[in-house]
């Protein structure tokens, strides 16, 4: 038996969660990875959806999350990348460790999941396939407190176009690339408004904002090897 899924990494809270009960209510199944047990993973078992636990730090779990999900006969509709660590040189001083777990899930866990899991992607649908990597806004501009985030989401970046390349025509593969979405729990009033201040909208447009780029990407025919800016006109200000 197969049916149309939507799989989805690092669901368990915030952007990853906003999307994975959103396609839930439409009617997908829904796969996700979790990292650690929390709320919200427990909310999108009720659900009904399908949480995998998957530390992707290690190569291994990358390949038995791939491997857990092509046992399950699925056919995948889109693969969207969501799984992210914000982490800065401020916080550490093992800097090669810091870039090596920004590579790790930002290239190297999309890449082996793109290789493993596009031959389950053979949607009928006329929209195709969809894989979606979530880059952001410094990839055009670096970041001198994030600089193995900003370097890792740039290679993140740069994989949209080759897997464009080599999964077209079947499957369309595009990137989001937003800047400020949402605060995090203790963000200071004085960081928000600066954060704030930094785009022409001036708000943190939440998670639906994501939700509906990705509805946007999944309903074109013809958009492949992409990245939609959102970002609230900050290159402009
Ligand atoms: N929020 C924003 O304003 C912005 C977001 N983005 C991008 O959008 C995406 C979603 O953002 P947001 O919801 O804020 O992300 P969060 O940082 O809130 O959540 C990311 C999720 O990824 C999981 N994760 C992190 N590292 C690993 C790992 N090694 N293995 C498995 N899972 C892991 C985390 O698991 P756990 O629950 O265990 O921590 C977490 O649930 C990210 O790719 C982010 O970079 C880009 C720009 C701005
Ligand atoms: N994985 C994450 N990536 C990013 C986050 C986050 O919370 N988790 N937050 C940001 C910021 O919102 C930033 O864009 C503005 O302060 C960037 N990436």
């Amino acid at each position: 038996m197969t049916e149309e899924t939507i799989v989805i990494t690092g669901a368990g809270q915030r952007i990853g969660f906003a999307l994975a009960s959103h396609f839930r209510s439409k009617g997908y199944r829904v796969i996700t990875s979790y990292r650690s047990e929390k709320p919200g993973v427990t909310a999108l078992r009720e659900l009904g959806i399908t949480c995998i636990q998957a530390d992707f730090s290690s190569d291994g779990a990358i390949h038995q999350f791939a491997r857990e999900i092509a046992e399950l006969n699925v056919e995948i509709r889109a693969l969207i990348h969501n799984a992210s660590d914000w982490n800065a040189e401020s916080k550490t001083d093992d800097y090669a460790a810091l870039l090596n777990d920004m590579l790790q899930i930002h290239v190297k866990t999309p890449y082996l999941l793109n290789l493993a899991l596009s031959p389950f992607m053979t949607s009928d649908s006329p929209a195709g396939s969809d894989i979606i990597h979530f880059t952001d806004y410094v990839v055009r501009k670096g970041s001198e407190k994030h600089i193995a985030y900003s370097a890792s989401k740039a290679a993140l970046d740069n994989m949209t176009l080759s897997f464009a390349q080599k999964l077209a025509p079947g499957v369309k593969v595009n990137s989001i690339a937003p800047a400020l979405i949402m605060f995090n729990e203790g963000d200071d009033e004085a960081y928000k408004k600066k954060a704030l201040s930094k785009s022409l909208m001036a708000i943190a447009p939440g998670e639906q904002e994501v939700v509906n780029a990705v509805e946007f990407i999944m309903n074109s025919n013809y958009m492949t090897g992409q990245s939609i800016n959102l970002d609230g006109g900050r290159a402009l200000k």
